[in-house]
């Protein structure tokens, strides 16, 4: 097979290998998927996006979402705001449906050059998280000094939110590994890191299942806008601030969450053919 032209795309740093699939179809393997993503290979990338035909009438199109290890999952925040806006611009207009894993997501763009994705509904009963075994998923009880008692919440994707004095201060990258593998996660999950920066204000870092430490995660904003909310820490509407910048989020009383934040187009490329021997 000869190689794929992509599209490198990013929202607040959290970056995406991103291939339109809609014309000619594109199915690589896990080891091939992670390869692409590997950043000492040249092209790289926190996940990799495929885009596909939906046969849903009600969406523009398939969102496939695959981890930098591999594996493919259901959510991606970032990602939607970014493919959202490749097709809103290639269609010439300010709304869009697309399908995921997880369900549709509407997206729309705000007259200020951001985007709003509604996430859908914030799941929060322990077997939607999934959690191995019946806990309340607003005090999960799991402990790993100085991280304990995380609010769990599904975005279409697991999180665990740790609410912490000053996250600046947590050591993500050696915690994050073994959280994300808990017996408690059976999916394993994305484990953040939360602390209270003023009212309605948050600091969140993120450790990604399937990735590591991101600059930004939409699901995991959401997540936290949710898990805030629940423990009385702020109302239904956040900043949070990660990494690389800013999002907006709105837990909405129907149970949706509404998403909001910039996207960019770092360049195109092309994926060479060696890379993609015996992908179809
Ligand atoms: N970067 C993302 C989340 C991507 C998926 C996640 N790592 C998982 O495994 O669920 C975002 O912006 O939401």
């Amino acid at each position: 097979m000869s190689g794929r032209s992509f599209v490198k795309m990013h929202g607040l740093g959290n970056d995406f290998v991103v291939i339109d699939a809609r014309q000619e179809p594109f199915t690589p393997t896990k080891d091939q998927s992670r390869l692409i993503a590997d950043r000492r290979f040249g092209i790289g990338c926190d996940q990799f996006i495929i885009i596909e035909k939906s046969q849903n009438p009600d969406a523009t199109a398939f969102m496939r979402i695959k981890n930098a290890d591999g594996s493919e999952v259901g959510a991606c925040g970032n990602a939607t705001r970014c493919i959202a806006s490749l097709l809103m611009d290639e269609a010439d207009t300010d709304k869009v449906t697309i399908e995921t894993l997880a369900g549709l997501l509407h997206v729309s763009k705000e007259g200020n050059g951001l985007i709003t994705a509604n996430m859908g509904p914030a799941l929060l009963d322990w077997k939607e998280i999934p959690l191995a075994e019946e806990r309340d998923t607003l005090n999960t009880g799991i402990k790993l000094p100085p991280l304990r008692n995380p609010v769990c919440v599904n975005m279409g994707n697991p999180h665990a939110v740790f609410f912490v004095e000053d996250a600046e201060a947590i050591e993500l990258e050696a915690l994050g590994p073994r959280l994300e593998h808990h017996p408690l996660f059976p999916e394993q999950a994305n484990i953040s890191v939360a602390s209270l920066l003023g009212e309605d204000h948050i600091r969140l870092r993120v450790f990604e299942r399937g990735v590591g430490i991101t600059s930004a995660c939409g699901s995991g904003a959401c997540a936290a806008g949710v898990a805030a909310a629940r423990r009385g820490l702020t109302g239904r509407k956040v900043q949070v601030d990660l990494d690389g910048g800013p999002l907006y989020i709105h837990w909405q009383e129907d149970g949706t969450v509404l998403m909001t934040g910039p996207v960019s187009t770092a360049f195109h490329g092309h994926i060479a053919p060696e890379l993609l021997e015996n992908v179809s």
